[in-house]
């Protein structure tokens, strides 16, 4: 079968775009990840599979499959990729749309200057909603809920990090780092993204707070690996550090892949992702 994609990024977090509004598209876990594959096939972080709404008053339904083959909720800087697929291709004239994801619907926004903004929907906290495995844990030791002890067995001897859970409709495990570049990403990542504690397991962000509206960040994905840059994850991160008293609403987020912007009123009120989208290539290849 031939299958006609669109090559995109955000801040160097790539998508293989698909359009499915017309005719379904319905892979296997091993072909996806064989498309995503950086040798073997096109290369991607992510692929985002563009359907036909399900729900009344939704616009599209999108899916988002992992590099490792695995369907996922939530992807931020795909969500904007996806509002500059969707308007290029000619599939909508709306400068707003209301998508539906597997985790509910958010809302992103063409901006005037051709940037994307995303209603991503409100944070959630509860261990339950990543889900997280909190039992006998204490919480943190000022009292903040919303971060737990997790213990992280390193390679190297034994570590205990702190991190702050946060649910995106993903699932984020954020901790704070004096410096992003040094950050033990890749090997602790993989540790965190597989922690027993994480049965569905966890995205696993890295933050240096540079001031109290600038971050940088490091996210080793679920499924994917460490990312040049993560949506979700910079809204984790700032959501973390908002309720932790160390950032104040709106927050520079610089990714190794470049910027993104994070807004967040606190409480049930939505997270606001900004940034760029860019269209690489399209092509056509044989699944
Ligand atoms: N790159 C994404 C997140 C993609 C999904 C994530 N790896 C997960 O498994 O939850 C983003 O920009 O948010």
């Amino acid at each position: 079968m031939k299958l006609t994609f669109t090559k995109m990024h955000g801040a160097g977090n790539d998508f293989i775009v698909v359009d499915a509004t017309t005719n379904p598209v319905e892979l296997s876990a091993a072909q996806w990840q064989r498309l995503a594959d950086r040798r073997f096939g096109i290369g991607a972080d992510q692929i985002l599979v563009v359907e036909k709404p399900v729900t009344a008053g939704c616009d599209f339904k999108y899916r988002i499959f992992n590099n490792d083959g695995s369907e996922v909720e939530q992807c931020g800087n795909g969500a904007r990729a996806f509002v500059k697929f969707v308007t290029e291709k000619g599939l909508t004239s709306k400068d707003s749309i209301r998508v539906e994801t597997m985790k509910g619907i958010i809302s992103p926004r063409l901006e005037a200057d051709g940037s994307i903004t995303v209603d991503m929907g409100a944070p959630r906290f509860d261990p339950a909603d990543l889900p997280f495995d909190a039992a006998g844990l204490g919480g943190w030791p000022e009292g903040d809920d919303t971060t737990w002890p997790l213990p992280v067995k390193l390679a190297v001897g034994a570590k205990t990090v702190f991190v702050s859970l946060v649910s995106m409709g993903n699932p984020h495990a954020v901790q704070v780092v004096a410096d992003a570049d040094t950050a033990p990403v890749e090997e602790m990542g993989p540790l965190i993204e597989r922690h027993a504690r994480f049965p569905k397991r966890v995205n696993a962000g890295f933050m240096q707070v540079v001031d109290r509206g600038h971050i940088r960040l490091r996210v080793y994905e679920r499924g994917s690996g460490e990312t040049l840059a993560c949506g979700t994850g910079a809204c984790a991160a700032v959501v973390a550090g908002i309720r932790r008293g160390l950032l104040d609403s709106p927050v520079r987020v610089s990714a190794r892949g470049g910027e993104l912007s994070v807004a967040w009123a606190g409480g049930d009120a939505p997270v606001y992702l900004s940034g760029p989208a860019v269209t690489v290539f399209e092509g056509e290849t044989e699944v």
